[in-house]
């Protein structure tokens, strides 16, 4: 692979944290979450940030931690809000391929255990549904390999995302 990072989009619970951790032990990379860059930023719980800066500021200041991220040789997860900003996206396109972790609707809601103490970027009176449906376009324009995990271990997760990356790489002129 000829890439300098693998970059993993979203939804809350889809498994790019847990997905890049083993991704990066696979290839011997470094891997790297951007919620844990914003706690360690902001030094709070994500919730914490979330609660004190209000939904537009804590997307922004989001967007401006994926900013600040240069890297090469790392697989990196992001945290599901980061598609709202262009110039995230952008910039993370610039550091590499971007997979975009997908499941279903009913594969999240089952995951998602903990749905007011993750920091969730929902709006008042926005269900997960509604987030789920918000996103899923978005996700898919970043996108330039999609992963289901529905169904899926982990690890077999993992070796989708390597397969299909280097058949992407292979196209890429
Ligand atoms: N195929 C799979 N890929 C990734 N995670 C999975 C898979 N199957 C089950 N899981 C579970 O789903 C949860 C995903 O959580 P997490 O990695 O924190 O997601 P995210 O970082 O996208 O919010 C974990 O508890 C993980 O063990
Ligand atoms: O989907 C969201 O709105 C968010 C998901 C969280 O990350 P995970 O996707 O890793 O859960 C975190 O970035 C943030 O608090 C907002
Ligand atoms: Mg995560």
């Amino acid at each position: 692979m000829n890439h300098q990072n693998i970059i993993l989009i979203g939804m809350a619970a889809t498994g790019k944290s847990t997905l890049g951790r083993r991704l990066a032990r696979r290839l011997d990379w470094a891997f790297v979450d951007t919620d844990l860059l914003m706690e360690a930023w902001w030094g709070a719980p994500l919730q914490q940030i979330r609660d004190h800066l209000g939904l537009e500021a804590f997307v922004q200041a989001e967007a401006q931690q994926i900013q600040r991220v240069h890297l090469s040789q790392c697989v990196i997860a992001t945290g599901g809000s980061v598609v709202y900003s262009e110039a995230a996206m952008a910039h993370l396109r610039g550091q590499g391929h971007i997979v975009y972790i997908q499941s279903s609707f009913e594969t999240i809601s089952h995951r998602l255990t903990n749905p007011t103490s993750r920091g969730l970027a929902i709006g008042p009176g926005q269900t997960l549904k509604d987030l789920y449906d918000e996103r899923a376009p978005l996700y898919a324009r970043y996108a330039q390999l999609t992963v289901d995990t529905d169904g899926a271990t982990p690890d077999q997760s993992c070796s989708a995302i390597i397969l299909g990356l280097s058949r992407t790489t292979q196209d890429e002129p």
